[in-house]
């Protein structure tokens, strides 16, 4: 493989498999890392287990939705749901202590206005202090509306504006190619404009979200460029397969 380091996205990548096992299969074909959405049904011991025999890093979780058939999509902005917000997050983080995890992704929710931005802030300030110590990192990571109408945070600008608002430590944006093209484009002058806070980066196909292999985004000109561009991190594959995950991994070859 080149410089550019991949973490596979198992919360879309080999879903027919156990996560221990899928874990696996991001081994075998090459990944270096993986990361987790909502894994919390999973035993801890046997996932465990499959990380110290891989030996890939893990490098996030989410906190939980809500009521995801009611469209909930995140707690952490939505004023009145502090308490629910709180305890997903702390159930995210001993899931992270117990398994290892560098960051937990604090989804927002949908909400809007100066309530739910003092909210979110709120929460994610109490929330980066109880991971902190345990050197776990928060991100915070902008959607774009077409698939999540409604989220609260759609904007790179805005994310920086909080992350600084939060004192600037311990909180980082997960800058997701995939959305970031849907809500503007331009993708190598924001991740240049907002380097300093970004602390993961994702990609997939646009418009489909599959295989990194056609569409709107040349990942082939587009992951080097954000080397290029300063990033020394790990690229998050969060696609959809069009088929089974090990059918579609010919987009890597590409990279060697
Ligand atoms: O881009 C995404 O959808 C994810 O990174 C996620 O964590 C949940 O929406
Ligand atoms: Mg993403």
């Amino acid at each position: 493989m080149s410089d550019l380091r991949f973490s596979a996205n198992l919360g879309f990548l080999w879903t027919d498999r156990s996560l221990p096992d899928a874990v696996r299969a991001a081994k075998v074909a090459g990944f270096e890392a993986v990361e987790l959405h909502w894994p919390y049904e999973t035993d801890t011991a046997q996932l465990k287990a499959a990380l110290a025999e891989t030996g890939l890093p893990v490098l996030g979780v989410n906190t939980l939705r809500g009521d995801v058939a009611a469209g909930e999509f995140g707690l952490a902005a939505v004023p009145g749901r502090e308490e629910e917000a709180r305890r997903y997050f702390e159930r995210a983080l001993g899931y992270a202590e117990a398994i290892g995890v560098a960051n937990i992704h604090v989804m927002a929710g949908k909400s809007e206005g100066t309530a739910a931005r003092q909210c979110f802030i709120d929460h994610l300030r109490w929330a980066r202090d109880l991971a902190a110590p345990k050197g776990v990192g928060i991100l915070i990571e902008p959607l774009n509306l077409r698939d999540v109408p409604g989220y609260f945070l759609t904007d790179c600008a805005a994310a920086a504006d909080i992350v600084a608002d939060c004192g600037g430590s311990g909180i980082r944006i997960m800058f997701d190619c995939y959305h970031m093209q849907i809500m503007g484009g331009d993708i190598v002058s924001r991740f240049q404009r907002f380097r300093d806070v970004i602390g993961h980066v994702q990609f997939a196909a646009v418009p489909d979200r599959t295989e990194p292999d056609h569409g709107e985004l040349d990942h082939a000109w587009l992951l080097p460029e954000l080397l290029r561009a300063g990033w020394h991190g790990f690229f998050g594959a969060e696609y959809k397969p069009r088929g089974k995950t090990d059918i579609g991994l010919n987009w890597m070859t590409q990279f060697r």
